[in-house]
């Protein structure tokens, strides 16, 4: 008897439980308008609520004069994507768009029909809402590489957006406060010693800094637009998707949308993309503006032939190799490889003979650190007789085993006026067409040299400000 109602009360207890589990998932607040109490016409339109998109309608709705329309495909993400380690389960839900790369040649030969995943977040954060949250630091080289480029300004003020960025509510560190304060985690000394014991190595790292808050992932959506929402001023709409940039003469006035069926279409002074690095020129290509053989073939009046548009995709590339240590202390390396090592990763192999002499050094085999070089069948012909590594082999592990780091940028570059290729100028402004610019992570030129989530982030700041600067040019 006893028994039974113990198992009874620990049936009642679970079955609460997981009510309570279901509802902090499940549980969304309501963020968006109903389509019959919106305005005819709007200052500004912003197509994508994602890590720019949710800055962008922030801050142009702080001037109560200006009326923003911010248009998202999907809705407010579950709490899932709260817990920072459960991201991952989010791919390949409604909350990822699930795109699939095109089966690679001379790559990704050990994923299934040499596809590579590429996910992007569909809701309220965008991307931001299931990445890794690893905070990128803002590189002078970077800067100056854009500067070179032609564009305008952006060396001199994105700095100061950036530094701004989380204010004093985010427990974001700058690089060389850590570098100083915090090099005396276990691992860290570790790193350091090995890359003076190799000499010539010109390696930086640092510890990583997380786009975390009060144990909780931490996006544009919480910084910026959750604070906005209830400005009468800003207008919100999800579940709908802008399949169209209207454009007469060379300017853009409106978009057309898709939501349960119904199409509908929003004007506005000026039309804001920020639905990222593969949905910006794909919405650019669907509204005429593009490479106009491209056009022609897939059956597109062309309105602009802009060469540029959806070309000059970078990304970072990421070779996982597993390297064990006897210490219980954890790996957590924010930045051992600039971009420039990770390309000749790719084309010398450098990278992974790097790694290799570092785990050698002393330091690291003191805490018993060992390389565990993946078991690949067709790769294994290319050790030599006494099973030692070969180029051979490293290349075939690397074309076998090597992702995407999930960064997918460039698509509608920014560059200066002599530049081609560039589909932006130094005002986020697309070329040839008045009152249509783009802000994400499309418009980065050069891939940048760590993370880039909050990179995007400072530039949609910038470019907030640089739209209500110049806005009465549309007027
Ligand atoms: C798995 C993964 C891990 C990552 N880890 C990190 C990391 O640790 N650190 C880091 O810095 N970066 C990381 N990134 C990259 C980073 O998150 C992205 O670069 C960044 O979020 C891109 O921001 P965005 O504003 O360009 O686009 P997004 O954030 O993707 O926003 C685009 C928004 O537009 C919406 N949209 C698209 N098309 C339409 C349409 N037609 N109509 C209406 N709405 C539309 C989308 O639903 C989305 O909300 C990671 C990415 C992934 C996928």
């Amino acid at each position: 008897m006893f028994i039974f109602a113990v198992s009874g009360c620990f049936v009642v207890v679970i079955s609460f439980l997981l009510v309570v589990l279901a509802y902090y998932i499940q549980c969304r607040s309501k963020i968006c308008h109903n389509s019959n109490s919106l305005n005819d016409k709007y200052d500004y339109i912003i197509v994508g609520a994602g890590t720019a998109g949710c800055i962008l309608a922030a801050k142009l709705s702080e001037n109560s004069n200006r009326t923003v329309l911010l248009i998202e495909a999907g809705s407010e993400f579950n709490r899932i994507s709260k817990i920072p380690p459960l991201s991952p389960l989010l791919q390949g839900t409604s909350f990822d768009w699930g795109y699939l790369s095109t089966p690679q040649k001379w790559s990704s030969k050990g994923m299934i029909d040499k596809k590579q995943k590429i996910p992007r977040g569909k809701g309220f954060g965008g991307t931001s809402q299931i990445n890794f949250m690893v905070h990128g630091y803002l590189e002078t080289e970077d800067l100056e590489k854009w500067e070179k480029l032609g564009i305008k300004d952006i060396k001199k003020y994105l700095p100061k957006f950036y530094n701004n960025l989380y204010n004093t509510s985010h427990n974001i560190k700058r690089a060389n406060q850590i570098l100083t304060e915090e090099m005396k985690w276990s691992l860290g000394i570790v790193l350091e010693k090995a890359v003076k014991e190799c000499g010539a190595l010109s390696l930086t790292f640092c510890k990583s800094f997380s786009t975390i808050y009060k144990g909780n992932r931490w996006t544009s959506y919480d910084s910026h637009l959750k604070g906005a929402l209830k400005r009468p001023n800003l207008h919100v709409i999800c579940s709908t998707e802008v399949t169209k940039v209207l454009i007469s003469n060379k300017s853009a006035f409106g978009i057309e949308s898709v939501s349960g069926g119904l199409i509908r279409t929003y004007t506005a002074k000026e039309i804001i993309l920020a639905a990222g690095s593969i949905n910006s020129p794909k919405l650019l290509m669907l509204s005429g503006v593009g490479d106009k053989k491209l056009l022609q073939k897939l059956n597109i009046n062309v309105v602009e032939d802009l060469k540029g548009v959806g070309k000059n995709l970078h990304d970072h590339f990421n070779f996982p190799l597993y390297v064990s240590i006897e210490k219980p202390i954890s790996l957590s390396l924010s930045k051992i490889l600039s971009f420039k090592e990770i390309f000749n990763y790719l084309f010398y192999k450098k990278a992974v003979k790097v790694l290799k002499k570092l785990i050698d050094t002393k330091p690291f085999q003191k805490i018993g650190a060992k390389i565990h070089w993946p078991y690949i069948e067709e790769c294994s012909q290319w050790r030599d007789e006494q099973g030692n590594n070969t180029e051979n082999f490293l290349e075939c592990l690397i074309r076998f085993c090597s992702m995407t780091w999930y960064h997918p940028a460039g698509t509608c570059a920014m560059g200066g006026q002599n530049d081609s290729n560039a589909v932006l100028d130094s005002f986020f402004r697309v070329n040839s067409i008045k009152n249509l610019r783009i802000v994400d992570g499309s418009v980065l030129p050069t891939p940048v040299s760590t993370f880039p989530n909050s990179i995007i982030a400072a530039l949609a700041d910038y470019a907030s400000e640089i739209i209500q600067l110049t806005y009465p040019e549309s007027e």
